[in-house]
């Protein structure tokens, strides 16, 4: 990475920028890490484009105006590399694991390849001076942070990548030096290699060959052992990347996946126990473009290639077991959502707003009072007629509310009743609940959207028109109303009436459900206020303050159906 002299600074529209010459930042031709102090900095290259990471400033070839970005600048990393139709290795592995890395990631074919589980049936190489515009689309216009190649399949290409990245430096360079696929279906023949090693190696930031690259590179040398490991990284490092991470996920005779990074100072051993799963097509390029992506965020080598490595132990982890494909190597699951769940267990409906009819809410001291698990309570809620369950488990330890609201899931799925978990985001996520409830001092429900995705439930308590106006705005998707009568169930509770309930109904756009010292006794009369979007009511005590859960649900149910409304 670069170290800048600082030279001095230059204000545009209000900011200050600190400049570097090209000597600074064009090491080998294109440009290293920007950051080297909390002023945005600005790179003036000869040819006179002007880039900086951070905040962007471009001039146009021939052209006079700098034009000032302020937005933040999103990391980008741009793939040079091959489609692969069954998309788990190539353009498709790149795109995904950028993706789940959370950058921007834009792409230049260089070939189309025929590609499934069981091989590579096909290839048809885009032609160079097609590569080359593709190349200069992207980096012309995009402000790419990174350039992470794959699958280079003629001298042409390679030589093509190379002069552009002279004409358009970027920050860093990560070259994958695809040659042999996963099936062993070779991608790059050997005239390749010298272009590799005289032209592409040297521009490199960090290189990634496997046991059988980094042999092929070096001349078929023999590569059997960590040790032989070492030494190959330090001769492919002699070639002018700054950094050689030989990825020893061959090694014969190893439990551990050992991969040895070199930057021509230190060697580093990074060990991890070896997943067994036949989902490894796509590792390669998962790798190398994670690597990019931590890269594009500003990480130093070392930390980008560790979590980088996590990442992909992760994500083979969490796919051991999906199956796609009938050949010996499947594809895996960058964003961890594919595992399939027995359809026992997956919610299938979005969020209906009848599912608000009868809303249990659980206590743990009244259960405890009344000697039952919450898992029986939370049955017989369902056996009376409960249409949804939030679980409100305030003095619970958090292993045993999770391992709770596990087994709850379980219930209410086979029952098709959604189960929400009351203020805790965490234990949600934790057991894949169907959302969360959250109140006016928890956490704000537009964080607990983020956190969740855009399919959870997610309820809000409210007591005013802007309350409700701001939990829609927050992506909730109802709102509860109360106290709506006093209650013992929470302290400190302001009651609403229900003139409160009223108001806040018909200011909200959301569906609501009352709560608050509500039973068999007052329900009707809470329903018959008659605003259209007061879809149910929510209760506590009514139901778990008792001898018998499905009886009392039971009654309220009749009371409710008797009502007439909210049912729809
Ligand atoms: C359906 C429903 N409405 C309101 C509440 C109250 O939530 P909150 O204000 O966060 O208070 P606690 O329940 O956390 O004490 C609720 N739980 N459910
Ligand atoms: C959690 C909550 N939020 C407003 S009132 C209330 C308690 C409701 O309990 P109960 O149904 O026993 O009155
Ligand atoms: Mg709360």
């Amino acid at each position: 990475m670069a170290s800048a002299t600082f030279l001095s600074t230059l204000s545009l529209a209000n900011k200050n920028y600190l400049l570097l010459t090209p000597t600074h930042a064009c090491a080998k031709g294109y440009t290293n890490n920007f950051r080297v102090s909390n002023l945005p900095s600005i790179v003036v290259r000869k040819e006179g484009s002007v880039r900086s990471q951070g905040f962007v400033a471009m001039q146009e070839k021939g052209g006079s105006t700098l034009s000032d970005d302020s937005r933040t600048k999103t990391p980008h990393v741009l793939t040079v590399a091959g489609s692969d139709s069954g998309a788990g290795a190539g353009i498709q592995a790149d795109l995904k694991a950028c993706a789940a890395r959370g950058v921007y990631c834009s792409t230049v074919i260089t070939a189309l390849t025929a590609q499934n589980t069981i091989g590579v049936q096909g290839a048809s190489n885009v032609p160079e001076d097609f590569v080359a515009q593709q190349l200069k689309s992207v980096l012309s216009d995009m402000q790419v942070d990174v350039v992470k190649t794959g699958m280079l399949p003629s001298v042409g290409i390679v030589k093509t990548l190379c002069r552009t990245l002279r004409e358009y430096p970027v920050h860093a360079l990560v070259v994958d030096p695809v040659m042999v696929s996963t099936s062993g279906d070779v991608l790059a023949g050997p005239s390749i290699l010298s272009t590799f090693r005289e032209e592409l190696l040297p521009m490199a930031d960090i290189i990634t060959p496997n046991l059988k690259e980094a042999s092929a590179l070096l001349n078929g040398m023999q590569l059997e052992t960590v040790d032989d490991m070492r030494s190959a990284a330090r001769l492919l490092h002699n070639m002018g990347p700054k950094n050689v991470l030989v990825k020893g996920g061959d090694l014969p005779d190893s439990l551990d996946a050992v991969d040895i990074l070199y930057n021509g100072h230190n060697f580093y051993e990074l060990r991890s126990p070896r997943i067994r799963t036949r989902n490894t097509h796509g590792t390669g390029c998962s790798l190398a473009s994670s690597i990019a992506a931590e890269v594009a965020k500003g990480y130093p080598m070392l930390s980008a290639v560790k979590v980088a490595k996590r990442f992909v132990e992760t994500a083979l982890d969490y796919s051991k077991e999906i199956v796609i494909g009938n050949g010996p190597q499947g594809p895996f699951d960058h964003l961890l959502r594919l595992k399939s769940h027995s359809q026992d267990c997956h919610r299938q409906q979005p969020f209906d707003p009848s599912d608000l009819f009868l809303y249990a809410v659980t206590d743990s001291r009244m259960n405890k009072r009344w000697g039952r698990s919450i898992v029986d309570a939370v049955k017989a809620a369902i056996d009376g007629g409960a249409t949804i369950i939030q679980l409100r488990e305030k003095d619970a330890e958090t292993k045993d509310f999770l391992e709770s609201a596990k087994a709850c899931l379980r219930i209410c799925r086979l029952h098709g009743v959604p189960l929400l978990i009351n203020d805790r985001v965490d234990v949600a996520i934790a057991c894949d609940a169907d959302g969360v409830h959250v109140g006016q001092s928890d956490m704000p429900a537009c964080v607990a959207r983020t956190l969740l995705g855009p399919e959870k439930i997610i309820g809000v308590s409210c007591k005013t028109p802007e309350q409700a106006e701001q939990a829609w705005v927050d992506g909730a998707d109802y709102i509860g109303c109360g106290g709506v009568y006093p209650t013992n169930t929470k302290e400190n509770n302001i009651t609403v009436g229900l003139n409160g309930l009223k108001t806040v109904c018909m200011a909200s756009k959301l569906p609501v459900v009352a709560i608050g010292g509500i039973g068999v006794s007052n329900a009707r009369a809470v329903m018959e206020i008659r605003t259209p979007n007061l879809k149910g009511v929510a209760v506590v005590s009514a139901l778990f303050d008792r001898e018998c859960v499905q009886t009392e649900t039971r009654k309220l149910h009749e009371v409710l159906l008797g009502s007439n409304i909210g049912s729809t």
